[in-house]
């Protein structure tokens, strides 16, 4: 099987408590596989090990065949390895346009904040026109960021990071904060890049994990009590009595 990341036994302390303990997980080519569990379960843990933000105390990372569990963060990026960009890394007073010309630059080895004179050569900005032609952000290319919507930015982090071609894109909570409109906008986007890189999405807004995942690991109290496809994990008694059922009361 072609696993784009694997995971195996991962576990991370903080004094006595185990944040994550002995989790194991693959996300496949093309896949999107959704983390899910209820607040406290370790899911910003295991990203923040993923990322090299935190060092885990015991198992294996593996990103497309490489161990990369002690390499760090810059490196595992180098190696395809890619998360949504923050909206406070976007630059307020340049168009839409202009920070995918930054981000595009980036990849290929340029400032992030300066344009430089590779940011003026003409492939950057066909790829720019590309990217926007195929988004429902095109019509907004030229509006400065500080005057886009909240789920408009949230569009625009997507494109960004998606414009690095990484080969397994962490996104974190994507739909947060997004109003229901926003939200269809979100996972029509998400949908649209499946099979341009492999997902790992953490997000609470179950409507949008079933919309999007082609599997779900779910995590309790730092271990994974299931994970199967979203029909496996909708009908598992134990994922309704630990997280799903809450929604049912
Ligand atoms: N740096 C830290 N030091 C000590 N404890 C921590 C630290 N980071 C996380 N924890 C603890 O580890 C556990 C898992 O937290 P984590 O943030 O990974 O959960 P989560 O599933 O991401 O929760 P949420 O959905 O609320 O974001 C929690 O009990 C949390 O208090």
């Amino acid at each position: 099987m072609n696993h784009v990341l694997e995971i195996a036994g991962l576990t991370k302390t903080f004094g006595g408590l185990t944040a994550t303990d002995n989790v194991s997980l693959t996300v496949n080519a093309g896949e999107i596989h959704a983390l899910i569990g209820p607040n406290g379960a370790g899911k910003s843990t295991l990203i923040n090990q993923i990322c090299g933000e935190l060092m885990p105390n015991a198992g294996h990372i593996h990103l497309a065949g490489r161990d990369i569990t002690r390499l760090p963060p810059a490196e595992r990026v180098a190696l395809g390895l890619g998360r949504t960009f923050q909206i406070t890394s976007l630059l307020d007073d340049m168009t839409v346009r202009e920070n995918l010309a930054l981000a595009v630059q980036a990849r290929e080895g340029g400032n992030f904040r300066i344009f430089d004179r590779a940011a003026n050569r003409a492939e950057v900005w066909d790829e720019v026109a590309e990217i926007l032609a195929a988004s429902a952000l095109g019509p907004r290319a030229g509006v400065t960021v500080a005057d886009l919507a909240h789920g408009e930015k949230k569009q625009l982090e997507l494109l960004m990071a998606l414009s690095q071609r990484p080969r397994l894109l962490l996104l974190d909570e994507p739909m947060a904060g997004l109003g229901h409109l926003e939200s269809q906008q979100m996972i029509d986007a998400l949908l649209a890049a499946r099979g341009d890189c492999a997902m790992l999405l953490v997000e609470h807004d179950m409507d949008a994990v079933f919309a999007l995942a082609d599997r779900v690991t779910v995590l309790v109290y730092g271990r994974v009590i299931a994970a199967g496809n979203a029909d496996e994990i909708r009908a598992n008694p134990a994922v309704r009595d630990a997280y799903l059922g809450e929604e049912d009361t």
